[in-house]
């Protein structure tokens, strides 16, 4: 079987957006939305893909950067099916083994945007960092650099600051990224003209991402391949679905990517998309995965068909999720709505173990606001969320490593589990002690939930009986007595 590049060519445009990661997602929705609009909309953009880790580019330069996003699932009550020849990348760049071609696109005269997804825990500052680093280890470093780089070879010229479109899904995601960047400045005592430039010709754009991307599809390559007749290492598969929330209205016309396959909405109140997308959508798969991977299941179109985890999931969001979002009830409600059709798609497979990874940053980020504000408005623990701390208790709770993970188990098979390294040291550190002591070791990691959990009155006693009644009875038959409670 033929490869997908030697059937297809890289069309040729200008590079007007650099990219920090060559994840999936990224992939199936940036990438995707200007390859679309250089069809469209003649937008003539390419992109220029920075890795923004160690890691090999060979995958991608042996496939001319070329691949194919599969679209698949309902719209409009009909099967939607789309396969993307996606050629809008020009380059996929290491920027730590290839830190001189990565300052040289500092040079492009066309570059106009700069896109990122190098997840929650990319946007960070590290003191250790130097400006004689080549590269710094962050995301903001590098990014602080390639500006710096920028500036001197256009000897600060206005027109050609850059505009920042962070995709991760911290809150307020472009300030975050301006004050890392701020923060790097200072410490490397970069000079003052730098500065002006980057307050008076940059800017950095809050932005929300919503479209569920699952990758290369492992289990149905074979047929996905001979029904494409050709071999693609690189395939991305993803929903149909795509919003992209830009908190800029004047940019609308400078990024046409809005088009017949692609949904971008410009706006100045962010917020309230973000709020309803990450305490539904992102909090609904964060309270559920981890409890119905142990109670057995696998994937999230499994648990909308099962009836225990269907039951837990529709009293988790209507009766706890939805109350907390700051929309009118009928617009929340709707959203969920939508959002169940979403998880139902019987096409796109969702792994409840990749939804798994970095637990704690999400739980924190997608649940715990909701909890707390559940918690202040009724007076009383929110019955699901607070299950849904055990449950990810329980699916953390392990004293046996693996290489960079550590090795948790359920009834008939084990699985790994991913996090920050640090984290996993000390769950595995207390998973041995009693269960009310390892409730409260990790409640008490304010540096992880941003307060002691444990403070929170009853909270702690709670969620030591679902462990306690979880080992009793098996996880399933918890669910099921707690959705008739
Ligand atoms: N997959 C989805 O459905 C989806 C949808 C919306 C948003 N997202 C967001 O996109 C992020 C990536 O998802 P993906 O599916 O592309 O995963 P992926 O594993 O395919 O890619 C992860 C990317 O993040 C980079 N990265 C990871 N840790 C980093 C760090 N500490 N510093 C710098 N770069 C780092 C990697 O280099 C890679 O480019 C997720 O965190 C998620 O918040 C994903
Ligand atoms: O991609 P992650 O690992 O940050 O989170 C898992 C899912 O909740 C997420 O990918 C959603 O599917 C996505 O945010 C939908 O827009």
């Amino acid at each position: 079987m033929k490869n997908v590049s030697e059937l297809y060519q890289k069309t040729q445009h200008p590079v007007r957006i650099l990219q920090f990661g060559e994840g999936n997602f990224l992939r199936a929705f940036v990438d995707y939305a200007v390859d679309v609009a250089n069809e469209e909309n003649g937008f003539d953009g390419s992109v220029a893909v920075i890795m923004p880790r160690s890691g090999k580019t060979d995958r991608f330069s042996k496939q001319d950067d070329i691949y194919t996003v599969c679209l698949r699932g309902q719209q409009d009550g009909k099967v939607y099916k789309e396969n993307r020849v996606v050629t809008s990348v020009k380059t996929v760049i290491s920027a730590c083994d290839e830190y001189d071609a990565f300052m040289a696109l500092a040079h492009e005269d066309s570059l106009e945007f700069v896109v990122s997804n190098t997840t929650e825990a990319g946007i960070t500052f590290d003191e250790k960092d130097a400006f004689t680093d080549c590269p710094p280890t962050t995301f903001p470093a590098k990014l602080t650099k390639f500006l710096y780089e920028r500036y001197t070879f256009y000897k600060g010229a206005a027109d050609k600051g850059l505009t920042m479109l962070p995709t991760e899904l911290n809150d307020n995601n472009g300030k975050l990224l301006r004050d890392c960047v701020n923060q790097y400045v200072n410490t490397w005592k970069l000079n003052e003209g730098f500065k002006i430039w980057l307050d008076q010709h940059c800017s950095f754009v809050d932005t929300l991402v919503d479209r569920i991307v699952v990758g290369y599809p492992k289990d149905s390559i074979d047929a996905l391949q001979a029904e494409l007749g050709y071999e693609d290492n690189l395939l991305d598969q993803a929903e149909p679905f795509s919003l992209w929330v830009i908190g800029a209205p004047a940019l609308a016309s400078r990024l046409p990517l809005n088009s017949s396959k692609f949904n971008v909405e410009f706006t100045d109140s962010i917020q309230a998309f973000k709020e309803q997308k990450v305490r539904i959508l992102n909090g609904a798969h964060t309270s559920m995965v981890l409890g119905a991977y142990l109670a057995g299941l696998d994937y999230v179109g499994q648990c909308m068909e099962d009836p225990i985890i269907r039951k837990s999931l529709d009293q988790t969001v209507f009766d706890e999720i939805v109350p907390t979002v700051h929309l009118p009830k009928e617009k929340a409600v709707a959203f969920a709505k939508a959002v169940y059709e979403r998880f139902e798609n019987p096409f796109v497979k969702h792994a409840l173990l990749a939804i798994s990874l970095n637990s704690i940053s999400k739980w924190k980020a997608r649940v715990l606001p909701t909890f707390k504000d559940s918690l202040a408005a009724t007076g009383k623990l929110p019955k699901w969320l607070t299950y849904s701390f055990a449950a990810f208790l329980a699916f953390y709770r392990t004293t046996q490593a693996g290489e960079h993970c550590l090795i948790g188990s359920r009834p008939g098979n084990t699985y790994e589990i991913h996090d920050d390294e640090d984290k996993l040291a000390f769950v595995k550190e207390q998973a041995g002690k009693g269960t009310a002591d390892y409730v409260k070791a990790i409640m008490a990691r304010s540096d992880w939930w941003g307060e002691d959990l444990s403070a929170i009155d009853g909270f702690a006693d709670a969620v030591t009986a679902h462990l306690d009644r979880m080992a009793e009875i098996g996880v399933k038959a918890h669910i099921a007595e707690l959705t008739k409670e």
